[in-house]
Order: structure tokens, then C-alpha cells, then sequence
């Protein structure tokens, strides 16, 4: 008899599915297993007020499958010019969850970013007013700071204010990627969660640069070295309850990440939940998932836990090489290679 594993149904907090051709992928594989997901507002041309939010969200809503109860949560795309009357309409408007500080330049598509945190201080009170949490992609930007130490010098320089003068404010500091993160948000308060993604739990640095470069496991923040993997599965399963799932699905197509300049973003969606389960498998902490991938979250959020379950059978089976992607090919994390946690389907 296989080991079965049964859960509350988890949600995303961190995804992106993009947008247009490849909304059908990127929505069927996420919506297999999670009932809600945080949608991430980095589009060309971003998302950045409560109008181009709901024109997304309807976009979104045409390809979700009629069998799934699949909920996109939207957020909007903080700039230099972001009011707070941008902040109250979307509040009003009832239809976004949360806002999103990309420090511009420092991620895909992050060009039309914050570049002073002191720009957005009228938005940042008007969502502590109304209670819309700030996601951060903590990462700073200035070319002088090496590329792997860019989160902890952000949680220096700005985290560390930023939670003393909004305390207030609930800030998630998204897929965080070093023990300096996971220390400060576990000793942090009650409004300072994290999301963590499955692939920082499963690897390090060496599975992307040793024996050759790996472009599919470039991303930002990027991996860093094994104690701060270990320090990210520690707090995975520590039972804290402000350490949440949020996968950071990022997906880009084949030719953009096999490349002389290739992006950065993991394409796990096609298989999260199932990979949660290896990293959780693999620390001995089964019984730990269900609190991370499906209590967490919505607890810290303030929303209803899902009210169904999933079913996870330990049985391998080989991830695609490749997926269609609109008019191209994506490479999803483990292409072609072994997931020994299989999600079983509803009859
Ligand atoms: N994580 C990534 O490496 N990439 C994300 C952006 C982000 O989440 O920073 C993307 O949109 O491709
Ligand atoms: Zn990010
Ligand atoms: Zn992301």
C-alpha cells in the first residue's frame, strides 16, 4: 500500500501566471491543487491600480476550469506615483488583497518600481488604515552589494524600519532565501509573516552551479548556500505560524531562460504542492504540511481556511521535459526527472 498523505486544501500566497496565451497553462496547474492563489501584478505594463486589477482578474477568471473552485486574490504593483486614493478605491473596490513593493530593478519586470521607500509612505499608511497587507520582494539593488547578500542588506537598511514605523501593517517578506530572513521574521510580531518557496527548500547553489550552469534554477533571490536552505526547512516546519507557502511560480519560455542573458523564474506550479511534500518528507515532517500549505496563510491573511481536501500518494512519476506555453515551450522545475509524491484527482 502506498503512503497516503490527505490535507486541507492549500493556497498559493506568491504566483505568477502571467497573462494572454499561456494563462490556460499556468491556471490549469496551479488550480489541480491550490483553491486560492495571490496573484502577482508584475505584467508588461504592471499592474498598479484597482481597474487594470479587475480587468486581469475577469481575463483570469475565462480560463479557469469549470471543475475548479480556483480563487485568484489580486494585488497591485506599488511605484513612485502610487496615491493613497489608489489605495482607498482598491479598497472600496473590495476586489484586491494586497499590494506589492518590488525595489525597481530588482526582479523580472520590476523596471516600473519603488525607488524610495519614502515615495510611498501616504500609500503605505492608507493600506495599514484599511488593512491591505504590503508584500516586499526584499532584495536591494545597488550594484556594489554582491547579488547573495542583497536580501539580508534590505532586511538592514529598510525591513527593519519599515516594521517599526507601520506596526500596523501587515508585511509578508516574500520567498525568503536566507537564515538572516527567517531569523528576523521569526522573531518578529504578529503582523510579519513569510512566504517560502518550494524550490529554496529543496535547493541550494551548488544544484545550480556545480557540474555545469543550470539556468532552470536561476531565480531571485537567488539560491543561496545549504545552511540557508537548512535555516528555510527549519522554519518551514519549525510550527510558526507566520512561515506560510507561497510557491513563486514564475514561469518564462525556453528560449528566455536558455540564454546568454537568461530570466529568472522556476516553473513549479506543475508540480508545488507535490515538492512541498518531498522537502517535508525529507525533514521527517509530514505532519507539518497541512498547517504550512493550508492554515497559515489564510490565517495571517485574515481569510477562511479551505473547506475541502487534497489527496497526496507517495508514487513517482516523471515530470514532462517540456509543457506548451502559448506559442512556445516551458521547462518546468524537475523537467524530465522523478516526483515521488503524486496528486491524486477527484473522481
Ligand atoms: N522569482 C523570480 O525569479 N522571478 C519572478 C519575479 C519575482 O518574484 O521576483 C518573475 O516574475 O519571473
Ligand atoms: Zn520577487
Ligand atoms: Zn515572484
Amino acid at each position: 500500500m502506498s503512503q497516503i498523505l490527505t490535507i486541507t486544501r492549500p493556497d498559493d500566497w506568491h504566483l505568477h501566471l502571467r497573462d494572454g496565451n499561456v494563462l490556460n497553462e499556468t491556471i490549469a496547474s496551479s488550480a489541480r491543487s491550490f483553491g486560492r492563489a495571490i496573484i502577482m501584478p508584475n505584467l508588461v505594463p504592471p499592474v498598479t491600480d484597482a481597474g487594470l486589477a479587475s480587468q486581469y482578474k475577469a481575463r483570469i477568471a475565462e480560463q479557469i476550469p469549470e471543475s475548479s473552485g480556483f480563487q485568484p486574490l489580486m494585488t497591485l504593483y506599488l511605484t513612485d506615483k502610487t496615491t493613497r486614493e489608489t489605495i482607498l478605491t482598491a479598497h472600496n473596490r473590495g476586489d484586491v488583497t494586497a499590494l506589492k513593493l518590488y525595489p525597481a530593478g530588482a526582479t523580472t519586470n520590476s523596471d516600473s518600481g519603488v525607488t524610495d521607500l519614502e515615495n510611498i509612505h501616504d500609500a503605505l499608511e492608507a493600506m495599514a488604515e484599511c488593512g491591505l497587507p504590503l508584500l516586499v520582494h526584499g532584495e536591494v539593488t545597488d550594484a556594489n552589494i554582491d547579488i547573495f547578500d542583497r536580501e539580508k542588506v534590505f532586511i538592514d537598511r529598510h525591513l527593519v524600519k519599515l516594521v517599526e514605523r507601520y506596526p500596523t501593517l501587515k508585511i509578508i517578506m516574500e520567498h525568503i532565501t536566507t537564515a538572516d530572513a527567517a531569523q528576523f521574521v521569526s522573531e518578529g510580531g504578529e503582523n510579519l509573516g513569510a512566504t517560502i518557496t518550494a524550490h529554496h527548500l529543496l535547493y541550494n547553489r551548488n544544484h545550480m552551479l556545480v557540474g555545469g550552469i543550470k539556468p532552470h534554477y536561476y531565480c531571485l533571490p537567488i539560491l543561496k548556500r545549504n545552511l540557508h536552505q537548512q535555516a528555510l526547512l527549519d522554519a518551514a516546519v519549525s510550527g510558526n505560524r507566520r512561515f506560510f507557502l507561497g510557491t513563486d511560480s514564475a514561469p518564462h519560455a525556453v528560449g528566455a531562460k536558455e540564454s546568454s542573458c537568461g530570466c529568472a523564474g522556476c516553473y513549479t506550479a506543475p508540480a508545488a504542492i507535490e515538492l512541498y511534500a518531498e522537502a517535508f518528507e525529507n525533514m521527517g515532517a509530514l505532519d507539518k504540511l497541512e498547517a504550512f500549505a493550508s492554515f497559515n496563510g489564510p490565517d495571517f491573511y485574515g481569510l477562511p481556511r479551505n473547506q475541502d481536501t487534497i489527496t497526496l500518494v507517495k508514487e513517482d512519476w516523471t515530470m514532462p521535459e517540456s509543457i506548451a506555453f502559448g506559442d512556445n515551450r516551458v521547462k518546468p522545475l524537475r523537467a524530465g526527472e522523478t516526483i515521488t509524491w503524486r496528486l491524486k484527482t477527484q473522481p
